[in-house]
Parts: C-alpha cells; sequence; structure tokens
C-alpha cells in the first residue's frame, strides 16, 4: 500500500507529467486535402499535445480545416490556400508532409519520383526559409528518396539538422505488429516489431527474431508474413482498384509517430520507434539515411539505436535491403544536386 505521502508525490508528479505533455505544439500538415491528409488532420486534432493545426494544400484545405475545427478539442485549427504556404508555415515546430500522388496497380513506389521529388523539394525550400527549426515528418512517396530530397534542400540552404528530419515508416511497424498477431492469435500490441531499412518492397525488414511471438514463425509462414509486412502497400493498391494508396491506416500511422514525437519533445523520456532518419549504421557502405529504432527526445533524434542481433534470415533481407536503398537515397540527392 501507498502512505499518503507517497500517494501526494506521485500525484503532483502526474501533475507535473501532464502539464509537460499539455498542448504546447503547433502542427502543420502540407497536403491535408488529400486522401491521407484529410484523416491525418482528424487524429492530430484530437491529439492533447497538438496546441493548433495548420492545414495546407493546393486544393481543399480550407474546406477540411473548416470541418475539423468544429471537433471539441482544445487545439484551433486553420485552413490555408494554395497560395499561402508562408502564413501556414508560420511558428510550426512540427511539419508532417503527405503531399504527392499516390500509387495506381502495376506502379511502384519509385514510378511517383517524376511528380513527388519536386513538390517535396519545393515544400522543404519553403521550410527552410520559414520555419528552418520545425520537426518534419515526410510520409510522400517514395520515402527512401523524398527523405534525403528534403535534407539536401534543407543543407542547400543551410538549415539542416539531422535530429529533426523523419522518414515516417511507422505503416509498416503497424502491419507488422497486425499480420504477426493474426498468424499468432496475440493482441498486436504484443506482437510489436521491430522493422528496419527503408520503405519499399525489399528495404523493408521486419526483424521478427527479435519478437517473442515473431521467433516462433518459422519455414513457409515465416516467408508469407515477410513477403506480406513486405508488400502490404500492393495489397491496398489492388484492392482500391486504381482509386489511390493505402490512406486511412497510413493516417493512424502518421498520427502514432507524431504522437511519439511530440511526447519526446514534451519531455517524455524512453519513447522509441523505428524511423528513417539520417543515420550512422550503414554510413560505411555508403548509406546514409536509415530506419531503426530511434530515441525521440526534446531535440527530436536523441539516440540512434543499432539493429541489435539479426537471425540468418534477417541478414539476407538486410544484404537485399542495402544495394536498392542505396540507389534510391542517391536518386534523392542527385535530384537536389
Ligand atoms: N510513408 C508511407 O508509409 C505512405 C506514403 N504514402 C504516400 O503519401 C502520398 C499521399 O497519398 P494520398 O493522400 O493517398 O494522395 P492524395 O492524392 O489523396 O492526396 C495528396 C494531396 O497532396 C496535395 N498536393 C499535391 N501537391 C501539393 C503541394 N505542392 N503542396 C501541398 N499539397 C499538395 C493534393 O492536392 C492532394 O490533396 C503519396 O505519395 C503516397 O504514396 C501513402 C501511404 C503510405
Ligand atoms: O503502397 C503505397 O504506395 C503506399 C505506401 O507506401 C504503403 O501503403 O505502404
Amino acid at each position: 500500500m501507498f502512505s499518503r505521502t507517497a500517494a501526494r508525490a506521485l500525484t503532483s508528479q502526474s501533475r507535473a507529467f501532464s502539464s509537460s505533455a499539455a498542448r504546447h505544439t503547433k502542427v502543420a500538415v502540407l497536403g491535408a486535402g488529400g486522401g491521407i491528409g484529410q484523416p491525418l488532420s482528424l487524429l492530430l486534432k484530437l491529439d492533447p499535445h497538438v496546441s493548433a493545426l495548420s492545414l495546407y494544400d493546393i486544393r481543399g484545405a480550407p474546406g477540411v480545416a473548416a470541418d475539423v475545427s468544429h471537433i471539441d478539442s482544445g487545439s484551433k485549427v486553420t485552413g490555408y490556400a494554395a497560395d499561402q504556404l508562408d502564413q501556414a508555415l508560420e511558428g510550426t515546430k512540427v511539419i508532417v508532409i503527405p503531399a504527392g500522388v499516390p500509387r495506381k496497380p502495376g506502379m511502384t513506389r519509385d514510378d511517383l519520383f517524376n511528380t513527388n521529388a519536386s513538390i517535396v523539394r519545393d515544400l522543404a525550400a519553403a521550410i527552410a526559409r520559414v520555419s528552418p527549426e520545425a520537426h518534419i515528418l515526410v510520409i510522400s512517396n517514395p520515402v527512401n528518396s523524398t527523405v534525403p530530397i528534403v535534407a539536401e534542400t534543407l543543407a542547400k540552404a543551410g538549415v539542416f539538422d539531422p535530429r529533426r528530419l523523419f522518414g515516417v515508416t511507422t505503416l509498416d511497424v503497424v502491419r507488422a505488429a497486425r499480420f504477426l498477431g493474426e498468424i499468432t492469435n496475440a493482441d498486436p500490441k504484443e506482437s510489436v516489431v521491430t522493422v528496419i531499412g527503408g520503405h519499399s518492397g525489399a528495404t523493408i525488414v521486419p526483424l521478427l527474431s527479435q519478437s517473442p511471438f515473431g521467433k516462433a514463425v518459422t519455414g513457409e509462414a515465416y516467408e508469407k508474413i515477410v513477403h506480406r509486412i513486405q508488400f502490404g502497400g500492393d495489397e491496398v493498391v489492388k484492392a482500391k482498384d486504381g482509386a489511390g494508396s493505402a490512406t486511412l491506416s497510413m493516417a493512424y500511422a502518421g498520427a502514432k509517430f507524431a504522437n511519439a514525437l511530440l511526447r519526446g519533445l514534451g519531455g517524455e523520456k524512453g519513447v522509441v520507434t523505428p524511423t528513417f532518419v539520417k543515420s550512422p549504421l550503414y554510413e560505411d557502405q555508403g548509406i546514409d539515411f536509415f530506419s531503426s529504432n530511434v530515441e525521440l527526445g526534446v531535440n527530436g533524434v536523441e539516440k540512434i539505436h543499432p539493429v541489435g542481433p539479426l537471425s540468418a534470415e534477417e541478414e539476407k533481407l538486410l544484404a537485399a535491403c542495402l544495394p536498392d536503398l542505396k540507389k534510391n537515397i542517391e536518386k534523392g540527392k542527385a535530384f537536389v544536386a
């Protein structure tokens, strides 16, 4: 049993935590009118850490903002039209970017490069000018290339801080937990899987051997679940049959990652999740962006964790990942150079 003094101490500690976790952050969504942008804006409106929500798109953001702004949570929502990007970015601490075209059946994520590279570069250039200290969460595909594009654009402007740039790979982590839960009958909250590498096909490397549930999966079942995690995006593209790619699960994943970052920025300790960041882990092989578990804190990236022990199968998956990832990163950098 707690003594009265201990109970009082706990209460004041939890008050202190809730005040550090209270609404204090202005967040922008660039691409807020889209399939991801709309539900993501809704979920961010519900996040207790968000004090203001700035919704921008080249079309439709004021309407989405008017709609979301009626929800009875504490944050203030403002929509911005195509010619109001600078106003949308003013004073933002966290910027989430789901702007750009999605896949249709038969396309790879890399097929989106020609359209999305310039969209992301131009948004990054505006961020460099108006809100260079913001934390930037890149959802737009191909993530393996768009994150280096943002990094190079910020670097050109002299404002790149690797602690504040994140490729959102959370959907791979969400899928891995769900798919593993499905085959092991575990609650997905218990069947969490670290996913490393990048965000497309063979560059997605799930580390099932590090999960108590995952390490029990072997043989054909192992091959199948790895393939499903790597190509989960294709399942949705195929089922939507020309109407786009994952939007609702991605909005959930984007809000989940944003919440983790906001908790870290608010001073919560021990917030660790995979994300695609500038990373030293495979730099000796010319790969300077990589997703692995990252501790998020008051400055953004606090600590990049090593990948940990890998099974023989995972070593093979990683060997297949690295050359593809390297090409994708180089393509992004070359675009800005
Ligand atoms: N990282 C990940 O795990 C995932 C990434 N994606 C990617 O997210 C992106 C968006 O997907 P959806 O929302 O389904 O597409 P969408 O076409 O429904 O929405 C994209 C939005 O971006 C807007 N947009 C285009 N150019 C813009 C600009 N310069 N500034 C601001 N907004 C602009 C469009 O007007 C549109 O509203 C795609 O590239 C897709 O591949 C999708 C799912 C998962
Ligand atoms: O598959 C796509 O094009 C969208 C995406 O990145 C995903 O669902 O993982």
